[in-house]
Parts: C-alpha cells; structure tokens; sequence
C-alpha cells in the first residue's frame, strides 16, 4: 500500500505562518507546524476558533491570506464536512453518494466497472449499512448519513483524511463503528486529521492533538496539550474575542492576560 509508518517524519501537510479566514476577517492566525505521514491528530477548541477554516485550508478551499499551506503533491485527498453543511434533499441515494468518492480515480464521466461496484458494496458493509443501498439520502438518521460519508471515504482510499467534526449528535455506538475505522485508517499509515469537541474521546484515541483558539495554542503529543492550563488559555482566548477587530491581530495580541 507504499504508506510504511517508516515516513513518520516525512510531512503531508506544512503550515507556514498561516493566516485564513473569510473575506477582510482572518479566523486563523500565524499557524506553523505540520501533519506528519501516517500521524493521528484531533484539532481541539471552542465554537469559532477556526477548527472548520483550517481543515478548509488544507482541504484547498480556501486560500491562505498570507503565509502557506503546503500539501505533499501525488497524495489523494478525502475530506469529510461537518453534516450540517450537507444538503439532504439533494435526490440521491446512499449509492450515489458513496460511488462519488471513485470520481477521483474514474473522473466525474468515467464508466464504472465491476469492481467498482464490489468496492461500494463492500464500504457500507464495513459501515453497517447493508441493505441500504438504494435509500434515499433524506430518509436517512444523522448517523446513517455520517457512515454512509465514512463508506465514501473507505472507497476514496485517500493517502490524507480529513474529518469535521464526525462524532456529532451521533450515538455511542455509531461513535465506537466510526473510531474504529479511523483506528483502522491509522494502522494502515493512512494521516488522519479529526475535528472534536470531546475530550475524554481525544485522550483515549488520538495520539496527537492541535489546540487551537485562532492560533495554536498548544500542539503535539496529546498528553502535553491537553492540560488544564492550555484549556484555560484555550477558552481566555475566545472571551478575548472582538469581532470588530482588524483583519489580523499581531502575533501574542490573543494571549491571555
Ligand atoms: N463562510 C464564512 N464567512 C464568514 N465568516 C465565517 C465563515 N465561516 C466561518 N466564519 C467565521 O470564522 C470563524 C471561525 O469559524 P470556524 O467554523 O472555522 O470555527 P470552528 O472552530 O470550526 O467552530 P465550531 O466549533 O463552532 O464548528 C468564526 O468567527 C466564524 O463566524
């Protein structure tokens, strides 16, 4: 599958004093560091601190304003939004969707063989979705939907996995379905980066976290990052939130007092 964890070192994505945000307002702020092949990372902290920009960022669907947000060229890419921002009364069926993620081997027009088939079956059965094949997606629960997005991104077979926020008004067990794939994608030297918000759920699966309240306010190891004082300061950056203010803040105007 050439994705050894002999690459741990080798970076997927580089974040180079990276600022992003949205027309004249940055949501991220001066962000360096970067995703290491094969690495498992949760990027942590509060409503509005730009966790959604920066998978955004990586993703390429939003420009950086200044610095750079480099991806390692010839590495597929899946990238799995928050539900909320899905459209489902678009009239297609669990099928449909799921075969979307071949387009980036066959093209939007290219036939789809046999195989390609067996791949789709065999996804939502790994998803625990057999037998929904031909449902309509607006008949689905939050959580059939969320793993019928996972069944698309097992048939994407993507080198780099991003996911929004995936654990949200899911239940337990679809939760645990769900862990154990992105478990699975780890073992497989898959790089896969998780927007959450529990942090008990980061602790217990996720080796490395990024913590973030518009710049980094801690990332790495995830036992390092997760303290109380970084929480704290996490949650001092957002109540210094001003919506007013101009489009970047200098570096160290977030820091708590
Ligand atoms: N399309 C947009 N246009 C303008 N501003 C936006 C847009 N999307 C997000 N923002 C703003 O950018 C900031 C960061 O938003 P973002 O969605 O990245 O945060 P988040 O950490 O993912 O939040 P949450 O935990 O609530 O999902 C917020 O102030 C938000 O209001």
């Amino acid at each position: 599958m050439g994705r050894s964890v002999a690459g741990q070192n080798e970076m997927v994505v580089e974040l180079t004093d990276l600022t992003a945000g949205y027309a004249s307002h940055a949501a991220i702020h001066h962000l360096n560091g970067g995703f290491a092949r094969g690495s498992l990372t949760a990027i942590v902290g509060p409503n509005g601190s730009g966790k959604s920009t920066l998978l955004k960022t990586i993703a390429h669907l939003l420009a950086p304003m200044s610095g750079s947000c480099h991806r390692q060229p010839g590495r597929a890419l899946a990238y799995l939004p928050q539900l909320s921002e899905l459209d489902r009364a678009f009239p297609a069926r669990v099928v449909d969707l799921v075969a979307l993620g071949l387009w980036q081997r066959r093209g939007l027009l290219g036939r789809h063989r046999a195989q390609d088939r067996d791949r789709v079956t065999a996804a939502l059965a790994q998803v625990g979705l057999d037998g929904f094949a031909t449902r309509p997606l607006d008949t689905l629960s939050g959580g059939q939907l969320q793993r019928t997005l996972f069944a698309r991104v097992l048939v994407q077979d993507a080198d780099l996995i991003l996911l929004d926020e995936p654990f949200n008004a899911i239940d337990d067990k679809t939760i645990r379905d769900l862990l154990a794939l992105i478990g699975h994608w780890h073992a497989e030297g898959r790089t896969v980066v998780t927007v959450a918000h529990d942090l008990s759920l980061v602790r217990a699966h996720f080796p490395q976290t990024l913590l973030l309240a518009r710049s980094a306010v801690a990332w790495g190891d995830t036992a390092t990052v997760l303290t109380d004082a970084n929480i704290a300061r996490a949650r001092s950056f957002q109540e210094a939130w001003d919506e007013a203010a101009p489009w970047c803040a200098p570096e160290g105007q977030w820091r708590a007092a």
